[in-house]
């Protein structure tokens, strides 16, 4: 597909990304535009040859725990104008589920997750790069919320993954990557003006 944007949108998680990028999309599909997003999440890496003991080991703030390979691939598929087999991933289990899902070209694709921006051979392909920049706490409150009703977690769980590995790899890798952004958003996944000015330069592309 000749000159298909591809948006990043990054930040912590708990930060908003989804939410921001959920709500840019409905807006745009809601004017009869087309465009297609992919989250980083699909793209952590499979885990059903590993117990559950085993998974339940894995840093996943880390961003060797995602096939970044794939995902490349995928985005330079998609802008050949090339359909993809995006694959599903289970939080609860900690793997990829068996089935994908076929996803079309289109002019803009949209990618949200933690280690977009934190991940030096993804950034040449992005055209524009988000940083939802939300404090650590904010994302912590959000993310206890979401994980206990979501994702099959107990408290427990998340407070020690939280210690263990969400917190020393937010700063380790997510802070330090908003220096690559363009864009920064802050008040996560509700910042009007933000929602606005990407909605405003994704309909010049589309129109
Ligand atoms: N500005 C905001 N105000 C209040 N709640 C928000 C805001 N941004 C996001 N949320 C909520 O916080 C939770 C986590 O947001 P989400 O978009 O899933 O984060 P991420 O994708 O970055 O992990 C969701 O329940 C979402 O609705
Ligand atoms: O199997 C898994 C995979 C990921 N996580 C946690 O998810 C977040 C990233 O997702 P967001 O949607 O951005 O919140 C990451 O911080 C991992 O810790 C998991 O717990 N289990």
């Amino acid at each position: 597909m000749p000159n298909t944007r591809i948006i990043a949108i990054s930040g912590g998680s708990g930060s908003g990304k989804s939410l921001f990028t959920q709500t840019l999309i409905a807006e745009i599909l809601d004017e009869g535009l087309d465009i297609r997003v992919l989250c980083e999440d699909h793209y952590y890496r499979d885990q059903t040859h590993l117990s559950m003991e085993d998974r339940l080991q894995t840093n996943y703030d880390h961003p060797k725990a995602f096939e970044h390979e794939l995902l490349i691939r995928h985005l330079e598929e998609l802008k050949q104008g090339q359909s993809i087999d995006y694959p599903q991933y289970c939080f609860k289990t900690h793997t990829r589920l068996p089935d994908t899902q076929p996803i079309t070209p289109a002019s803009v694709i949209i990618v949200e997750g933690i280690m977009l921006l934190a991940s030096p051979e993804l950034l040449p392909l992005f055209d524009i790069k988000v940083f939802i920049d939300t404090p650590l706490d904010i994302c912590l409150l959000r993310r206890i919320t979401r994980d206990l009703q979501e994702r099959g977690r107990s408290l427990q769980s998340i407070t020690e993954q939280y210690e263990s590995t969400v917190k020393p790899m937010y700063h380790k890798f997510v802070a330090p990557s908003r220096f690559t952004a363009d864009v920064i958003v802050t008040q996560g996944g509700k910042n009007r003006i933000a929602l606005d000015v990407l909605k405003s330069h994704i309909q010049q592309v589309l129109k």
